[in-house]
């Protein structure tokens, strides 16, 4: 529990209108108090913890400076917005960050007026802040619209496409990049290498004491356009970015962004001015404030809980390897036998595992930035030259390049190896981040081999697998965290492409699982075994090539099958009843069910109180087969509700 006496001021704020009613040298308290809070609660929830830090003294003048919530602010990705929810009207529940029922570890428009716009995927801001300023000047409103991105996040292609639309515009946007030069890890790209020449500059350090007076040069220099281009052709601003005065922005920066006497004055100056788009660069150091933060190499990115005293976090429980690390460790193997394969990631090397392989291989290994698009498609040209490019992105984020997969790889059927992480429900990230749709959206396109590992030391095999296909595109997905605890093969053995195996043989009820739900579904068969129900348990491995053979078998030799997967309608059940369609065997002889996830974005909980939530445990299979078996069952269901 916070005690309030570190905080008298923030106790004072219920909303930025509290704030707004402060004096300006009040504020710098607020902040030191906002960060206290804010290290206090992510001890206790765990969460996103150095971006948040960074923006301390941003979200207080933001909301100082700005009429939020009439002025539209929008966070970009939203991990960095606790301090933002703490100052608007949401302290009481901080403490139930990414908890079932509890605050979104993102914004969300359905969880306060004060979050316009709800992010998660990075670099979405600045199109929505434009559609936003749009919208206000067709109903001839007068508000302000604000976008805060990062260094990270504006190196995605679809920064540029918002900036290169607002800047013909000339639309009266503000956009604020934050830049900590951190991404999740270091920044990349040369985009990072032009903001440090910005603010490692000469002009920065000189100028870091001018931050008040280069406020109140700003109306002049914006009044006269002529002189405004004049000036700007000699970088004036502080910075000369150049590169954002080409795409149409004033550039206003490098600014200190952890002191209020320059933040404050050029951001009244840019809330009064009556053109834009603005771009206000901001330097800040992510993890600012907390000393095991900052001398993090990740900055505490993100954490789980932690001893505030100390900043160490909670040990996880499981021993078993994550997938992650079982993916990373298999690609390093393979590699060292094989020197065509390279790792590609869109700056998640560590989530991804590609962080191992980059130890090993560094001349092989590409981190292209929150890229996505571009990540597949320079996957798909390395293949086309003969290399095996291993493309690891989350289920959840593969989405941004999902064209590109369909276009550049499946069509040309060039080998790109898709390693498919946080396939499934992650959790606490929430909806946003849910790898709910790969099965359907991959298994819908042609060439592609599709499998799903059951477990870690499928995980293995199955990276020998993809190894080994090298005349179309392949994808293997798992699940966030960790593994069964199985053991584990020293090195991969290739499977039999498009087949899948029986793991034990009943008579009656067929479970046919893709994916990590195959635990799941030993656990139901072990139920209903107690039951007399004689149940037969198959790991189908492969999406496509489908084991026709498996299927028609078990739809032949049992009385119910039931297909169970970590996906959405679309997906490894489809296919199976088209399968069964298409051999006639949906006519009456088996009662044939299909398991998926709930047709709805599922908030942040538990993955395993998502999945009951689902049905998809094996309390909910056992209930399905007995729906299946029909009306002399129905008692047994009733037992079982
Ligand atoms: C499309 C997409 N790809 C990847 C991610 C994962 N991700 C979340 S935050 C982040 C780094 C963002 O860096 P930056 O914008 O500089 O923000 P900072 O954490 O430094 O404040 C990444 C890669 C994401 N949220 N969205
Ligand atoms: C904010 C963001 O998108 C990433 O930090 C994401 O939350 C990482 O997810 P994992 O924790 O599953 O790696
Ligand atoms: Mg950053």
């Amino acid at each position: 529990m916070t005690d309030f006496s570190k905080t008298p001021l923030l106790d004072t704020i219920r909303t930025p209108d509290d704030l707004r009613k402060m004096r300006v040298d009040q504020l710098r308290q607020v902040a030191d108090e906002l960060r206290t809070e804010m290290i206090d609660a992510v001890s206790v929830t765990g969460g996103h913890f150095g971006a948040g830090l960074g923006v301390v003294e941003l979200t207080t003048a933001l909301h100082y400076v700005f009429d939020t919530p009439r002025d539209r602010l929008i966070w970009d990705v939203g991990h960095q917005a606790y301090p933002h929810k703490i100052l608007t009207g949401r302290r009481d529940r901080i403490r139930t960050l990414r908890m079932a029922g509890g605050l979104s570890g993102f914004v969300k428009r359905a969880e306060s007026e004060y979050d316009p716009f709800g992010t998660g995927h990075s670099s979405t801001s600045i199109s929505a802040g434009l559609g936003m300023a749009v919208a206000r000047d067709l109903a001839k409103g007068k508000n302000n619209v604000i976008a805060v991105i990062g260094d990270g996040s504006i190196s995605a292609g679809m920064a540029y496409e918002a900036m290169n639309n607002a800047g013909a515009m000339n639309s009266r946007l503000i956009v604020i990049l934050n830049d900590n030069n951190m991404s999740i890890a270091p920044p990349v790209g040369a985009m990072s290498a032009y903001l440090s020449r910005l603010y490692s500059g000469k002009t920065y350090r000189s100028l870091r004491e001018a931050g008040k007076q280069i406020g109140k040069h700003l109306p002049k220099l914006i009044a006269d356009r002529a002189a405004r281009a004049e000036e700007y052709s000699r970088g004036f601003m502080m910075g000369g970015g150049t590169l954002f005065e080409e795409l149409g922005f004033y550039y206003v920066g490098p600014v200190d962004g952890h002191n209020l006497d320059h933040l404050l004055p050029i951001l009244e100056n840019v809330r009064d001015a009556d053109t834009g788009p603005f771009l206000v660069h901001v330097v800040t150091q992510k993890g600012k404030g907390y000393a095991p933060a900052e001398a993090a190499s990740d900055r505490y990115h993100a954490v789980v809980k932690f001893d505030v005293a100390t900043g160490t976090q909670a040990k996880a429980k499981s021993n078993a390897p994550s997938y992650q690390n079982v993916f990373g460790q298999s690609l390093v193997k393979e590699a060292e036998k094989d020197d065509k394969i390279v790792g590609i990631t869109a700056a998640m090397p560590s989530g991804t595992g590609i962080d191992l392989f980059e130890k090993v291989f560094p001349k092989r290994t590409f981190d292209v930035g929150i890229a996505e698009q571009h990540a597949v498609t320079f996957a798909a040209g390395l293949a086309a030259e003969g290399f095996k490019p291993f493309c690891a992105i989350y289920s959840t984020f593969l989405q941004r390049g999902y064209d590109q997969v369909v276009h550049d790889v499946a069509l040309q059927s060039l080998p790109v190896r898709f390693a498919i992480d946080r396939a499934g429900l992650v959790g606490a990230d929430g909806a946003t981040h849910a790898g709910a749709f790969d099965n359907a959206y991959l298994g819908c396109l042609p060439n592609m081999v599709i499998m799903a590992a059951s477990d870690e030391a499928e995980l293995v095999n199955m990276v020998a697998t993809q190894v080994a296909i090298n005349d179309r595109p392949s994808a293997v997905r798992y699940p966030r965290g960790e593994g069964r605890g199985v053991e584990m093969p020293e090195v991969g053995t290739p499977l039999e492409i498009g087949k899948g195996r029986i793991v034990r043989q009943g008579n009656k009820v067929a479970l046919l699982s893709f994916g990590t739900r195959l635990a799941e579904c030993e656990k139901a068969a072990d139920e209903l075994a107690t039951l007399g129900l004689s149940t037969t348990v198959a790991d189908a491995r492969f999406l496509k090539p489908l084991d026709v053979e498996l299927v028609l078998k078990l739809a032949r030799e049992h009385e119910v099958l039931i297909t169970i997967e970590e996906g959405s309608i679309g997906g490894f059940g489809s296919h199976v009843m088209q399968c069964l369609s298409d051999n006639g065997m949906l006519d009456g002889e088996v009662r044939a069910r299909s398991m998926v996830l709930p047709d709805e974005f599922m908030d942040h909980d538990s993955p395993n109180a998502l999945y009951a939530r689902a049905g998809l445990d094996a309390k909910g299979i056992v209930k399905k087969v007995f729906e299946a078996l029909g009306k002399e069952h129905q008692g047994e269901v009733g037992k079982l509700a």
